[in-house]
């Protein structure tokens, strides 16, 4: 097993003067693998993606990524940092162009055109199917080549690690397989990859590990096998399951 890209220690986070969301959640992410966090509505999964990546700071904990603390570190700090970001919603700009998009990923966090031309190339390499179609607009875009360009905006600073939230929610059935299989050529090319899935068996299928939050809680970290194939999936899912403390893999 690789070293962890990741690694997330006692992490405490909320919104406002409200009460802890996330309460000392704690799990590690393989350098080079696919982790997906599953768990119930409301158990805190995009609070505790937010905090990971910037838009929320943790109120305590550690966040460690590539062996440096980034744990106080705001958003863009962090992209630069290697950690891409991929939203659930207005993830792209509808009213750009798809090649608009991507130049505008790769600026925003780079602060230059040095190195766009080589984003770019790596980014087509990844996926073929945007090259052709650079200067159609976002907008007209099918659901699943949408997320592709979302995930190529992403990965324009060069991340070694993608968090992705929900990358299914709302395309149709016939786009969720496609969205999946980019998942897969994104982690091919070398990056790491943390997601939140609610299509939990599809998503197992393409990762090596699960996280299980429940109330802000990691309840277990296992294989994704492993978690696939648990007799009691359900009760696991709910954090019911006789999991005592997250095993780490
Ligand atoms: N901006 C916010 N301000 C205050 N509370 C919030 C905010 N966003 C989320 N919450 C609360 O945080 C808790 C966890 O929500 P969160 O969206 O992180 O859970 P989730 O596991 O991603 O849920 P789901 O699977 O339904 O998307 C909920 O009680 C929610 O009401």
């Amino acid at each position: 097993m690789s070293d962890p890209i990741l690694t997330v220690d006692a992490l405490r986070a909320g919104y406002g003067s409200g009460g802890d969301i996330i309460k000392g959640a704690g799990f590690s992410v393989s350098e080079g693998a696919i982790s997906t966090i599953v768990g119930p509505n409301g158990a805190g999964k995009s609070t505790l993606i937010k905090s990971l990546v910037g838009l929320l700071t943790p109120r305590s904990g550690t966040i460690t990524l590539n062996e440096a603390d980034v744990t106080r570190l705001n958003a863009p700090a962090k992209a630069r940092a290697g950690l891409g970001y991929v939203p659930q919603e207005h993830n792209v700009f509808r009213n750009m162009s798809i090649g608009e998009n991507m130049t505008l990923a790769y600026e925003f966090i780079a602060k230059g055109t040095k190195g766009l031309k080589a984003a770019r190339e790596r980014v087509f390499d990844i996926f073929p199917d945007l090259v052709h179609r650079e200067a159609d607009m976002a907008g007209n875009l099918s659901g699943g080549q949408r997320q592709m360009l979302a995930f190529g905006c992403a990965l324009m600073p060069g991340p070694s690690l993608l968090l992705l939230d929900e990358p299914s929610a709302g395309l149709s059935p016939k786009y969720v397989a496609e969205m999946f299989q980019a998942v897969k050529s994104v982690n091919d090319a070398g990056v790491s990859i943390l997601m939140i899935e609610q299509n939990v068996k599809e998503a197992m299928v393409i990762s090596e590990t699960a996280i299980v939050l429940v109330s802000g809680q990691v309840r277990a970290q296992m294989p994704a096998p492993e978690f696939l194939n648990h007799p009691d999936i359900h009760a696991l899912y709910m954090g019911t399951a006789d999991v005592t403390a997250p095993e780490t893999v």
